[in-house]
């Protein structure tokens, strides 16, 4: 469905996407993560059209996005990260003129505004004032609008952003239930709503790929690297050194807690279980220890891992 080759990007003299490549199958929904600046917004504005890439080449159904952009838009229903309104218009009337204007007729228009009024729960404000709205609900009118013209691939920029936990629970729900009708690529910081909807996950930073696979297959990946926890009173900086210089561990970082008191985190190479070395290296040094163990790993450790700056 999505067919992205060697894409770069250049704003004057800086490269926000470098020689991006990565395809979409029918049907999936993917989840497009990366930290601020990474370059998501960029490449999906690239996809949508809005912006010429420097190099490389898009293809959404077959049709090359800037030579067929007509053809690919159709394709495409896309929700950008700040959805653009018209406050002064009611739901409904708005909601029609975007039909209008991707080109539907006027008996058509009338229908898939039903339609999506529904798909996305906007029954009961169909009626009122665009700037009336909640977030929550304003979010929706955006999905609703990018789905009026029926488009196979839907393209969502941050969709939860800003909503409260229970908006965002609604929405994540809707873009479930699209999924299951649409092909979706879905950028967002929220970890664990990728780990419940997306089907593949791809991590980007400095405009390039650094990881794409299944959560799942990314969490088992990371869990075998293997992270222990350990709350220990005492002078951090000391403590992290000594753990540090063990065998088999790759860094440690710390917070503190209360009472002097921290928590360290320590990453251990693949394969090894250092917590009986902790535990010894911490009885010699008579640090009193309030808890060890082997912590889960979650796609969020990933995202860190990959991303991180230091
Ligand atoms: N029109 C522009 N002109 C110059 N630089 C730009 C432009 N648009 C984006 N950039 C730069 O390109 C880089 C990537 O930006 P982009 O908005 O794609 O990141 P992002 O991954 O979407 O970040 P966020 O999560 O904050 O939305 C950033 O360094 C940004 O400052």
């Amino acid at each position: 469905m999505i067919e992205i080759r060697n894409l770069t990007k250049r704003f004057a003299r800086h490269t926000a996407v470098r020689d991006l490549s990565f395809s979409v199958k029918q049907g999936e929904i993917v989840g497009f993560l990366g930290p601020n600046g990474a370059g998501k917004t960029t490449t999906l504005r690239m996809l949508t059209g809005y912006l010429p890439p420097t190099s490389g080449s898009i293809e959404v159904g077959g049709c090359d996005v800037f030579r067929d952009s007509i053809g690919a838009r159709r394709k495409i229903g896309y929700m950008p990260e700040n959805v653009p309104l018209y406050d002064d218009m009611r739901v409904r009337e708005y909601l029609k003129f975007r039909a209008r204007l991707k080109g539907l007729s006027n008996r058509d228009a009338r229908r898939r505004v039903g339609e999506v009024i529904d798909t996305c729960g906007l029954d009961s404000v169909r009626r009122k004032m665009i700037k009336v709205l909640s977030k929550g609900y304003r979010q929706r009118v955006g999905l609703a609008d990018a789905l009026v013209h029926s488009p196979e691939l839907l393209i969502l920029d941050e969709p939860t952003n800003g909503l409260d936990p229970n908006q965002i629970r609604q929405i994540r729900e809707l873009i479930k239930r699209l999924g299951e009708t649409h092909t979706i690529l879905l950028s967002t910081h929220i970890l664990s709503e990728v780990e419940m909807t997306c089907d593949r996950v791809i991590i980007i930073d400095s405009g390039q790929i650094k990881a794409e696979d299944t959560p799942q297959a990314l969490v088992t990946g990371m869990r075998a690297a293997g992270k222990v926890v350990a709350e220990i009173t005492g002078d951090p900086e000391v403590i992290s050194g000594a753990l540090s210089r063990m065998d088999h561990v790759k860094r440690v970082t710390h917070e503190p807690l209360t009472n002097g008191r921290f928590q360290f985190d320590i990453l251990v190479e693949s394969g090894t279980d250092a917590r009986e070395r902790i535990h010894e290296l911490v009885a010699q040094n008579g640090w009193p220890m309030r808890s060890l163990y082997r912590r889960k790993a979650t796609l969020e450790d990933v995202f860190v891992e990959l991303t991180r700056k230091d």
